[in-house]
């Protein structure tokens, strides 16, 4: 496995003996799942064995990294968070991205933000950017708008024509606003697996090609995320489906112990975009109806000197899961011997490594004593299989727990209204200006 899940300290705190009934109603959730794939009703889970699409993927990245000094990639929520995961396994987005040897550098452009657009359009060497548009639906304000900056941008810098050397559009094969400007500028076209919504698409092309493009294995990925549904396909107790325990812990002690947020912290700089990504996941899968928890996203050691007083002191109101990647032994050691400074002769002969994984420890020793309850889960090698294999647990995590919650964890109805009055505003000024 490349995870292990440990959740005795939950347990203690909500007792093990009121988990048995919730995981009565687990069961009916696994069952249903390992019925959705074998009647190929739930796409998401057929993806892991899927290796028919790769070939165009690696194709598509071969065609854009030759003298490639940028590659920007378009596109917000599901159709950016995982791949900034993976990013971070790769060396990006991190608080000093040097790219990995002859890779070109790698920006996300997930936010809008006028001034960063113009940086972007300005500061960026055209000539060898490179554009991967990433958009479901096709037609999400934010990216269709960066989409039509860029263009017009080249546009202005002579480069007229030139979008189909440089851009790529991963999309639905479908009409959309995105799929009408790929085609008018005669862009490659990726297509985005219809059947698989954009927050559970990472292991998809959505995940798989920018994976590629930053030298990782996707297959690696998609065997991790294998290895974690295989129990439910085989038809496993649930004790030993890791993310049905997981999920049944949480909505015990939502139910029992009047948890109302769960705090999901990785350890280390590389999983602070896979906890964003978990975010928006449980966030627009679960919060429905009046119905769902919170997820917080939080990144240790720094979140201790940030959120550690709250979570032990405040209200008692929360889970935590600890990601802790193993890490003793590793990154630079604090010189052996007399210690420069006597406060400081504790970090002797230890490496940054050591630190980290101490105060992972640390804090969930004193979220324990302070009867808070801390689940750990333990990576043993920080890779794409670790990683495809979490991504895997938490979706399927995700999905048990909407069926605990008795919601739909594939819709998100409600984010539609905001779009909506975002775009009457535009409109209504612009009949302003029309008429003024
Ligand atoms: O991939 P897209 O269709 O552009 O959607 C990008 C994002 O936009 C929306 O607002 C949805 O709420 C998200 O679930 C989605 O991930």
């Amino acid at each position: 496995m490349a995870y292990t899940q440990n959740v005795d300290a939950c347990l203690g705190i909500a007792g093990s003996g009121a988990l048995e009934p919730v995981l009565d109603e687990v069961r009916a959730a696994l069952t249903q799942l390992a019925l959705a794939h074998e009647q190929g009703t739930l796409p998401l889970l057929h993806v892991p064995a899927r290796r028919d699409d790769l070939g165009l993927l690696s194709d598509i990245a071969d065609w854009m990294l030759p003298g490639a000094t940028d590659i920007v990639i378009l596109g917000t929520g599901g159709s950016s968070l995982g791949a900034q995961a993976l990013a971070q396994l790769a060396g990006y987005c991190l608080p000093v991205t040097i790219p990995p040897q002859g890779r070109p550098r790698l920006h996300f452009l997930d936010n809008l933000d006028p001034w960063t657009q113009a940086d972007v359009l300005y500061r960026l060497p055209l000539d060898s950017t490179r554009w991967l548009v990433v958009s479901k639906s096709g037609g999400t304000a934010e990216t269709m708008a960066q989409m039509l900056t860029v263009l017009a941008r080249l546009e202005e810098a002579g480069f007229g024509g030139a979008a189909r050397r440089v851009m790529v559009a991963l999309t639905e094969t479908r009409d959309s606003p995105l799929s009408r400007l790929a085609a008018a500028h005669g862009l490659p076209h990726v297509p985005h697996d219809p059947g698989v919504g954009g927050r559970y698409a990472v292991l998809t092309s959505v995940g798989a090609l920018p994976a590629i493009l930053m030298g990782l294995d996707p297959v690696a990925m998609r065997e991790g995320a294998a290895g974690v549904l295989q129990p439910i396909l085989d038809g496993a107790d649930v004790l030993d489906v890791a993310p049905a325990v997981g999920a049944g812990v949480l909505a015990l002690l939502e139910r029992e112990r009047g948890v109302r947020s769960h705090v999901l912290m990785g350890y280390g700089d590389r999983l602070q975009r896979f906890a964003l990504w978990h975010r928006q996941l449980w966030a627009e899968s679960l919060g429905k109806n009046g119905k769902g928890a919170g997820l917080e996203a939080a990144t240790g050691p720094v979140d201790q000197h940030s959120q550690l007083q709250l979570w032990l002191d405040g209200p008692a109101e929360r889970s935590f899961t600890l990601l802790v990647p193993e890490m003793k032994g590793q990154g630079p050691v604090f010189p052996a011997g007399e210690a420069p400074d006597p406060d400081l002769a504790w970090l002797s002969g230890n490496t940054v490594g050591d630190l980290v994984a101490a105060e992972a420890q640390a804090t969930a020793d004193s979220l324990n004593a302070a009867g808070r309850p801390v689940r750990t889960m333990r990576i043993e090698t920080l890779n794409e299989r670790a990683l495809g294999a979490l991504f895997m647990h938490f979706m399927l995590e995700t999905i048990i727990a909407a069926h605990l919650l008795g919601v739909d964890p594939y819709d998100q109805p409600a984010v539609e209204d905001g779009k909506r009055r975002a775009r009457a505003a535009l409109d209504r000024s612009a009949g302003e200006t029309a008429a003024s």
